[in-house]
């Protein structure tokens, strides 16, 4: 693959100021793999902080409204995370289309949000094991890719300058240790890579998509090294720099 992988954690709700330790040296360590591009998505609570503490990884939320301002009581905008220091942001992660009952038209319209904002974004898509084994996972992805992706005229530039990613999370593969198989990631990764080239034209080629889903340092280098894997979106393996920096190793002998 022609990209340069982009090993991201999502620490989801986990975090305080004592992990700002582990960002550190997570960061450190990023400096000595400048061929693999390193991210954390830590709450929002400690964006301002991390952005403060790292240099050479990217920081980024894990959701975003729609609107730029205004009164939606909890909410955080775009705009909002691009001044605490964010550079991106994880939309339509399968916890919020569960918590939150998010749907692809919401997805979409936050995707083309953080993108006005000048974000990067990531934009998750995922069965579930009901759908896999009732055999729907690919017509499931796909109706998920079609609507949640941001229109070609909102995201050409993101598109073209690799501002864009999705990623690939099997709901039945997060955070219970069972992982897809490679094959089926693979064959997941084609189709969603036909859709984005019929959406964005030669340019969708740009866009990375990212395995998630119970990655480790055990299993990391086989998803890596699978053909149009371009990375990883990380959970539970993410929140210490022990667990997370053997992926990152794994990202650059990978050739994802
Ligand atoms: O949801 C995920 C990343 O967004 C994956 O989580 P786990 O790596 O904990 O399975």
């Amino acid at each position: 693959m022609p990209h340069r992988p982009y090993i991201v954690g999502n620490w989801k709700m986990n975090g305080t100021r004592a992990m700002l330790a582990e960002a550190r040296a997570i960061d450190r360590a990023a400096g000595r793999y400048p061929d693999v591009q390193v991210a954390i998505a830590p709450p929002f609570t400690l964006i301002g902080a991390l952005r403060e503490a790292v240099s050479a990884m990217g920081v980024g939320g894990q959701d975003c409204h729609v609107n730029a301002k205004g009164a939606h009581t909890g909410d955080v905008s775009a705009q909002m995370l691009v001044d605490t220091g964010a550079d991106f942001v994880i939309v339509g992660h399968s916890e919020r289309r569960k918590d939150h009952g998010e749907g692809d038209d919401l997805i979409k319209a936050k995707a083309e949000a953080a993108l006005a904002a000048g974000l990067g974004i990531i934009v998750c898509v995922g069965e579930t094991l009901e759908e896999r084994d009732g055999g729907k996972a690919e017509a499931v992805v796909s109706a998920q890719v079609t609507a949640s992706m941001p229109d070609a005229d909102a995201a050409a530039d993101a598109v073209a300058s690799g501002k864009v990613a999705v990623a690939y999370e099997p709901v039945w593969a997060i955070g219970t240790g069972r992982v897809a198989e490679v094959a089926d990631v693979v064959a997941m990764h084609a189709q969603i890579r036909q859709q984005l080239l019929a959406l964005y034209g030669e340019i969708g080629a740009k866009v990375r998509i990212l395995y998630g889903g119970s990655v480790n340092a055990g299993n990391a280098r086989d998803l890596l090294a699978a053909e149009g894997v371009g990375g990883a979106l990380v959970g539970g393996a993410s929140l210490t720099a022990e667990a997370f920096l053997p992926i990152v190793a794994a990202a650059d002998n990978g050739e994802a």
